[in-house]
């Protein structure tokens, strides 16, 4: 027989109505029959009861120990999770738990499981075939669809179909599976030291130059289009600020606010003369991704030198 681990962390998908509003209640047991499952043995582990909001890249290095300790006794791993930050707990575990063989499927819901409605059930179920398919590699499993989980956004706040794969196709359960290229290898530590800046008109680049005197080793910038900062032509230029994080062995990443499509910031002046100052570009990965990836690189990387590509991650 067939065997998964269902892991709880938290969430709506657990979550009951106190006074305060909802909170994560429920254990993974509790959620454990509502994914239908007969044809297989189903083991559950309560890790974290937490709404996703107070979920920290520590909290990420948890749970990634944990799938590595367990991968093998087990054809899959569920994990329950608040959908406010899944994206980037996928993405993090994706880039940890490198070329693991078994599916470790994210999944969670907009409504608390039993609320008339709810949307648990549905997502227990798929999260259930994922895990059983065969396939390899972490995901999410969510509003009908699976996606890849260096590929997940929440565009939604409120509806079922809360997530999109962006600049990476979905993952189809008919196809045959694709076995892990590489051994395993569990990539267990995060760089805490990155920043993510949003770019408006108007904004100071002091918003990077404080980043680099608070010991920053990594920021990303969101900025327009395919991935842009003013130039000489603005009241204020960024240009200074980057040279200036380069020299401190700051890795700077320059990606757009757009919800599809990724950066290019060979373009434009005003990506490329970044890109002169040694600023990487973001490519197709989503913000919840690129921070992701840039903790997991970073902490391989020698203090006080830049790194000179994001290239090696290429899906
Ligand atoms: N739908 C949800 O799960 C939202 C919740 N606030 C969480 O992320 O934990």
């Amino acid at each position: 027989m067939k065997k998964i681990l269902l892991i709880a962390t938290g969430g709506t998908i657990a979550s009951r109505e106190t006074e305060h509003g909802l909170r994560p209640a429920l254990s993974a047991g509790d959620l454990r029959a509502a994914m239908g499952v007969k044809d297989a043995a189903v083991e559950t582990l309560d890790l974290l009861s937490l709404d996703s909001t107070n979920i920290t890249p520590t909290h990420w290095e948890r749970i990634a120990q944990c799938v590595a300790g367990r991968r093998q006794a087990h054809d899959g791993i569920i994990i329950t999770h608040g959908t406010d930050t899944m994206a980037y707990t996928a993405a993090a575990l994706y880039y940890m738990l490198e070329h693991i063989a078994c599916p470790v499927v994210l999944t969670g819901a907009q409504r608390p499981l039993g609320m008339e409605g709810s949307d648990a059930e549905a997502n227990l179920r798929l999260a259930a075939r994922a895990a059983l398919s065969g396939h390899s590699g972490v995901m999410i499993a969510f509003g009908g669809r699976i996606i890849h989980g260096n590929a997940a956004k929440k565009i939604h706040s409120r509806a079922d179909d809360a997530f999109r794969s962006i600049g990476r196709a979905e993952i189809d359960l008919n196809e045959a599976p694709i076995p892990p290229s590489a051994p395993f290898h569990l990539n267990e530590t995060l760089e805490r030291r990155v920043a993510v800046l949003r770019l408006y008109p108007g904004m100071s680049p002091d918003a990077v130059t404080s980043c680099i005197r608070n010991g920053c080793r990594g920021i990303i910038i969101e900025g327009y289009g395919l991935g842009s900062v003013p130039t000489g032509d603005a009241e204020e230029s960024f240009l200074p600020a980057l040279q200036l994080a380069y020299e401190a062995g700051c890795t700077v990443v320059l990606t757009t606010q757009c919800i599809d499509g990724g950066a290019d910031i060979r373009r434009y002046e005003v990506g490329v003369r970044a890109a002169e100052l040694g600023v990487l570009s973001g490519g197709s990965l989503p913000i919840e991704a690129l921070y992701a990836l840039l903790m997991q690189r970073l902490a391989e990387q020698p203090e006080g030198r830049p790194l000179r590509s994001l290239e090696s991650i290429a899906q």
